[in-house]
């Protein structure tokens, strides 16, 4: 694990996950290209990503990393052993391309990709007994993680069962902090909540990957009334990158210096795009970064 902080930017910007026809003309090496130009380190595995050892040339080649990759896990819907055959198959990966964290998303239940489904007002609510089957399975799920040199950091999404800070502190009371971390996205906390500073100063001693996404609050609200889905509403534009939307983005990175973050700082801004050029949009995230938490403002100790 390392010992500093490190800048990454998602490939989700290029091309989704959660409708992969988004951006599908833009190549590995168009991304790739882009991260350096835009002075990143390195990236999370998207869904179009190759075999392991394809893709370790290509970052090799361009001096770049690896951070994670996103694991939909379905410990309530199939079970902890099901769910911990696909894990290994995925930390074997992810093992092989020198990554860090395995970010975990309980999708039992989740209207995350339902394309017709109001994400505001239909997010699921575990029972208790599905409450007592996630943790156990993430406390096995995190043992997994850790055999391949990973650590499990889970992630709360928009949609899911795990959205709000009130569910993020039942999951945390109830999961192994030896094996069970977090994931801070600072976009879809706000989204829920309203407030993204509590989650972190909360639960910061569980964080151990950074997602920073911010939010276009007018398309936001504008989304939550016509009853817009979550891939509806970032195709919107509800999302972009860090300083073109309402967070404040210096007083998260403080609290993190603050706090002795070390670990992957991954800029993670899906948007169309067709409509918000993915170089551009990373450029100007890296100008953020650099003048606004890297150089002024922000205290380092
Ligand atoms: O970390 C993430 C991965 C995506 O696939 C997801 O939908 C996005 O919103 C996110 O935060
Ligand atoms: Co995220």
């Amino acid at each position: 694990m390392t010992n500093k902080i490190h800048w990454g930017i998602a490939p989700i910007g290029w091309r989704n996950d959660d409708i992969p026809e988004i951006g599908q003309d833009n190549t590995l090496g168009h991304l790739l290209g882009d991260i350096v130009i835009s002075g990143f380190e390195g990236t999370e595995v998207g869904g179009f990503f190759p075999e392991p050892d394809v893709l370790n040339k290509e970052v090799q080649l361009r001096n770049l990393k690896i951070a994670s990759k996103w694991f939909s896990s379905y410990i309530i819907r199939d079970g902890i052993e099901e769910a911990s055959k696909a894990f290994h198959d995925h930390c074997d990966y992810l093992q092989k391309v020198n990554a860090d964290a395995a970010v975990v998303s309980e999708q039992t239940h989740s209207v995350q990709g339902l394309r017709d489904t109001d994400v505001f007002a239909n997010k699921p609510y575990f029972s208790d007994e599905e409450w007592d089957l996630l943790c156990e399975g993430l406390n096995e799920l995190g043992k997994i993680a850790k055999a391949y040199n990973l650590r499990l950091v889970y992630h709360h999404h928009m949609g899911t069962g795990v959205q709000t800070l009130e569910e993020v502190d039942r999951l945390m009371e109830n999961t192994d902090p030896n094996h069970v971390h977090l994931l801070y996205d600072a976009g879809h906390i706000f989204v829920s909540d309203g407030d993204y500073m509590t989650l972190l100063t909360k639960h910061m001693d569980r964080i151990k990957h950074v997602h920073f996404k911010d939010v276009r609050e007018n398309i936001m609200k504008q989304c939550k009334e016509e009853g817009k889905s979550f891939l509806g509403s970032f195709l919107e534009g509800m999302f972009t990158v860090p300083g073109d939307g309402v967070i404040d983005f210096t007083e998260i990175y403080q609290f993190l210096i603050d706090n002795d973050y070390k670990g992957w700082i991954v800029i993670e801004a899906e948007q169309d795009p067709a409509k918000a050029h993915p170089l551009e949009y990373a450029l100007k995230a890296r100008k953020y970064i650099d003048e606004n938490l890297l150089q002024k403002k922000v205290v380092t100790n």
